[in-house]
């Protein structure tokens, strides 16, 4: 199976501060990979490097083992097809929602798009709310669009921070489904969340980060099992 993301020897300095410390990973093309771990460890940092937001110290990800994500732009990384949600929504209120997956596409709207367009809010489950404002949405709804914004572009890395946050309990296992549903050979999928029940739905491997370190890598069944998992985190 080829690698979606590589991860070698990342380093990230703030000033002083090593928010990713000598980082390696690699995440596969067709699975579900959680990043989790206490406040601080590192989760956000990772998905900011990886889509060129924040810059590496040292080390590299290679992306589909090709591509030198920390020497590429945020607009390369994109284009290349590794995608990212925010953990806040950022929708466009005042557009309908069908406007705000077009956006999400760019470019002209011809059929096909059109029919993209369609089959994207088919998925997320918001086809009966095309016309609607997104301003008017649940906060649950409101995630599901952003989703849509990113996964019209059929991205080959979807990265969601913290999807489910602030989600009722039945909005979470509609996410849950919808994650599952994302999933594709073509494509890995990584979530950073801080509601372990829900990771446990949707993620093949968890990565535990402490102190922007590696402390375990494995299914989240086995994370629940591991006292140094428990000790910094689970058990908090
Ligand atoms: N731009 C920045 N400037 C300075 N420090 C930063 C910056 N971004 C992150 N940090 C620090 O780096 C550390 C890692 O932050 P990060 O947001 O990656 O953690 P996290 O694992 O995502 O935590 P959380 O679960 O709270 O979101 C934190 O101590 C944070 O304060």
């Amino acid at each position: 199976m080829t690698v979606a993301i590589l991860v070698e020897a990342l380093t990230v300095e703030f000033g002083r501060f090593r928010a990713i410390d000598d980082l390696s990973l690699a995440i596969d093309y067709g699975e579900v990979r959680a990043v989790i771990g206490p406040n601080g460890a590192g989760k956000t940092t990772l998905l900011d490097v990886i889509s060129g937001v924040s810059r590496a110290k040292t080390g590299r990800i290679l992306f589909d083992e090709k591509l030198e994500l920390t020497r590429a732009s945020e607009a390369q990384i994109a284009r290349s097809g590794v995608r990212r949600k925010f953990q806040k929504p950022s929708v466009f209120e005042a557009l309908t929602v069908r406007d705000n997956v077009e956006i999400g596409l760019g470019g002209a709207i011809d059929a096909v798009a059109r029919e993209r367009v369609d089959k994207t809010l088919e998925t997320v489950g918001l086809a009966a709310e095309a016309g609607r404002l997104a301003g008017e949405l649940a906060h649950g709804q409101k995630q599901w669009l952003e989703i849509a914004m990113v996964v019209v572009s059929e991205p080959k890395v979807l990265m969601l921070d913290e999807p489910v946050a602030g989600l009722t309990d039945e909005e979470t296992e509609r996410t849950s489904a919808l994650i599952r549903a994302l999933k594709s050979p073509e494509r890995a999928v990584i979530v950073v969340e801080h509601d372990m029940d829900f990771v446990e739905t949707v993620a093949d491997r968890v990565t535990v980060l402490h102190e922007g370190r590696t402390l375990f890598e494995g299914s989240m069944a086995r994370a629940r099992a591991d006292a140094r998992v428990v000790d910094v985190y689970l058990g908090r």
